[in-house]
């Protein structure tokens, strides 16, 4: 676990960039802290690895105060992601991944082995191992700065802006590709975003922060969501909240109805089509158990009839949600 006990960070000859900062960052999960330009976010990470030291307060890592441990140790601990990777652009790929285990006491021969697999967890196959920084497109270098940071297999990963630098089509990539990986090797991780959609996709728990560096609120995506503290955290996160935080509810706990006679379906009860006035319309889509209320609330706006399908493991229809059913129940949950 991390942990800010009341932190304060005045620059010389600047503000105040920290304002009494205390929160709890859970070992093995993902706390992103997310707020306006300049409210603290990036001096905050980097009181954990001691690039900046905070003016009074403490920061620990597992109980014990940063402050007193070696630099080198502590930070041989803790991963670290920029954006733009900052690589080192006169070394392979793979040597840039390959530095850290070196630097810790493997040979060339077990760090470039454990290299390449890392590489290829992060989904670089072999084949780029021998290019240079400047050979690859953003995202891919991005991977090699995920990959070397964990080369070191740190209990502790500090990302400042890692998925930024990249357009929307590869970074939603990266997220997936990132969240399946997390979920892998629960490591405690720090990470700074600007934005709140990223904050609320890969965050087990999001600190919003606000001008002069005070926290605004702490709490799980779903929490800040459903319960903002105050009109800032709730204009922050967005006018669609509401559906935003279908999302994290699973439609395990939605009520369905038998299926009417506007579904067809074949001989083995999978969902076909729509029997609508004007004719057979297909299907579209369906959910399952583990689907979030947000996919059936898409599916029965997008449905020709106002109906969502579930289907069990097999495809078979085994219950319907219509539309009316659906927003009273969203109703019902809220009061
Ligand atoms: N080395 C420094 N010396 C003086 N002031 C600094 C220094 N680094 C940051 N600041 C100031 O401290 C405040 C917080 O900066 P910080 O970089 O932590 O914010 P941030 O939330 O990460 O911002 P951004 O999203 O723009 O990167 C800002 O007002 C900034 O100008």
């Amino acid at each position: 676990m991390i942990t800010f006990e009341d932190v304060v960070k005045i620059y010389p000859g600047g503000g105040t960039a920290v304002d009494h900062l205390s929160m709890e960052l859970p070992t093995g999960k993902m706390t992103v802290l997310v707020g306006p330009s300049g409210c603290g976010k990036t001096t905050s990470l980097r009181m954990i690895n001691r690039m900046v030291e905070p003016t009074s307060g403490r920061v620990l890592i597992d109980g014990q105060d940063v402050s007193g441990q070696d630099e080198a140790l502590l930070r041989r601990g803790i991963g670290y992601v920029i954006q733009h990777a900052g690589l080192f652009p006169h070394r392979t790929v793979l040597d840039n991944v390959a530095t850290v285990p070196m630097l810790l006491g493997r040979t060339r021969r077990q760090a470039r082995a454990a290299s390449l697999e890392l590489l290829e967890r992060v989904g670089l196959p072999a084949e780029f191992a021998k290019r240079y920084p400047a050979q690859l497109s953003g995202g891919q270098q991005q991977r090699v700065g995920v990959a070397r940071a964990l080369a070191a297999d740190p209990p502790v990963m500090l990302m400042d802006e890692p998925f930024s630098a990249v357009d929307p089509v590869v970074r939603s990539q990266l997220h997936a590709e990132f969240l399946r990986l997390q979920q892998d090797l629960g490591k405690t991780i720090a990470m700074v975003t600007h934005d709140i959609d990223e904050a609320i996709k890969l965050g087990d728990y999001v600190a919003i922060l606000r001008q002069g560096g005070v926290l605004a609120q702490f709490g799980t995506p779903q929490e800040l969501l459903d319960h903002p503290a105050d009109d800032f955290v709730a204009s922050f996160v967005g006018r669609d909240r509401g559906l935003r935080s279908l999302s994290f509810d699973a439609a395990a706990s939605v009520p369905v109805s038998p299926p009417g006679d506007d579904l067809v379906t074949d001989e083995a009860g999978r969902p076909v089509a729509w029997r609508t006035p004007s004719g057979e319309r297909p299907i579209g889509g369906t959910f399952t158990k583990d689907d979030s209320l947000r996919v059936i609330t898409d599916l029965a706006i997008m449905s020709p009839v106002g109906i969502a399908v579930r289907v069990g493991a097999d495809g078979v229809c085994d219950g319907i949600v219509r539309h009316h059913d659906l927003v009273d129940y969203l109703i019902a949950r809220r009061s």
